[in-house]
């Protein structure tokens, strides 16, 4: 399958440069960079010298004829504008923003503070959360690659929420990310200085990932829960690394009766067919090394029968499950191939 990429220079792209350049089915034909159209690859990422000589060219749809799918790597308002077009040209597009994840319009004008794509398109989306919606994705012409800090909450909790075990309105998610998943341009937030033994809370009750969050939580309660519009308290944090996402999940249990051991076996058991997710035995709880380079996203889980309350800690690496990992794994869904074509690395440990 004949493959573009769109925001050719940032970190999303070039880890997706990584993965396809090793894909059996899928062919890297074209990088397209708006600020640096006309460079070789190489020239902006010297680790690829001898690898990619591909050379960037800027966005114009005539020259995509040969494509079959796009892979937007760009900010949010990117793909909004293109996506149509694309569309309308019968190419298949997975996004990597925010912009086709939110299904109501008004929710994206609030939390990107910008205007939605048309509903002729947005309709036609599909939220790629590869285990949970991996029926839909498989004929869907427009993906949304759910956000980093979304995949790695919701593959923790709608286990649960699908068992009505978890009382929805009670969800705090503290979150915790490497500083690529801020992007590559330079940003006082992200200086070396800034970042370095420090760890930083931000962007509190502002986050676009709280829409996205509540949307699939509320999506995934209905028939357990009268009030359909549960609301999350989700908290980021900056820490001094690279790559890599914690986020650390409370709730209140409905049930007093409901134990660990149950729990954990409700999720091996949701899992065992879905290799990505890894389940760790209870008593475990992953750290973000455990999954760096890799497109595992591993859960542990903690029951407090003392308060009530269950626990999860659900690591992944921000750039691969959390954003092109993720994006390949949608791209093979959609071609019947096995979900780990192309992703079986390892995770990189130490
Ligand atoms: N980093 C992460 O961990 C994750 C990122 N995402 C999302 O994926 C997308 C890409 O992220 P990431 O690669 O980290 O971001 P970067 O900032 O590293 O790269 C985005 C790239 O988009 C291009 N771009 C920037 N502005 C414009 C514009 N106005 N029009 C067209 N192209 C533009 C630039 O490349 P060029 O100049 O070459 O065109 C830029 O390098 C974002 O929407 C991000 O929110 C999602 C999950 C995780
Ligand atoms: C560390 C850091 O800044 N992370 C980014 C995650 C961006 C992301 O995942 O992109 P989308 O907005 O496309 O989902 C943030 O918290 O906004």
């Amino acid at each position: 399958m004949k493959a573009a990429i769109i925001g050719g220079t940032g970190y999303g792209a070039v880890e997706l440069i990584r993965l396809l350049d090793k894909h059996p089915f899928a062919e890297l034909v074209s990088v397209i960079s708006h600020s640096q159209g006309g460079k070789g690859i190489e020239e902006v990422y010297p680790h690829l010298s001898d690898i990619s000589k591909i050379q960037m060219d800027v966005f114009d749809i005539q020259k995509l004829n040969e494509v079959e799918v796009v892979f937007f790597a760009t900010p949010a308002g990117v793909s909004k504008e293109l996506i149509p077009e694309c569309y309308r040209k019968g190419i298949r597009c997975i996004d990597l923003s925010g912009d086709f994840r939110l299904n109501n319009p008004a929710n994206y004008e609030k939390w990107y503070k910008n205007s939605a794509v048309s509903s002729l398109y947005l309709d036609k989306a599909i939220y790629g959360l590869s285990e949970i919606y991996g029926e839909e994705i498989r004929d869907s012409k427009i993906i949304a690659n759910p956000g980093c800090y979304p995949t790695a909450t919701l593959l923790a909790l709608i286990p649960i929420i699908r068992k009505g075990w978890l009382d929805v309105n009670t969800i705090i998610i503290d979150g915790k990310s490497g500083v690529s998943g801020a992007g590559r341009s330079i940003s006082l937030q992200t200086h070396y200085s800034e970042i370095n033994e420090n760890v930083k809370a931000y962007k509190l009750g502002k986050h676009q990932h709280i829409p996205e969050i509540e949307q699939n939580i509320q999506k995934e309660s209905k028939g357990f829960i009268e009030e359909l519009d549960p609301k999350v308290t989700f908290t980021t944090h900056l820490v001094p690394m690279t790559r890599g996402i914690m986020c650390t999940i409370y709730g209140q249990l409905n049930d007093d009766s409901i134990s660990a051991d149950k729990v954990v076996e409700e999720y091996q058991s949701f899992y065992q067919d879905h290799p990505f997710v890894r389940v760790r035995p209870y008593g475990t709880w992953p750290s973000t090394k455990e999954v760096a380079g890799s497109n595992y996203c591993d859960i542990g889980i903690h029951l407090d029968s003392r308060t009530g309350r269950i626990t999860f800690i659900s690591v992944i690496d921000n750039l691969m499950k959390g954003a092109a990992g993720q994006a390949i794994q949608n791209l093979n869904i959609i071609n019947g191939w096995d979900v780990r074509t192309g992703l079986l690395d390892i995770p990189v440990y130490p």
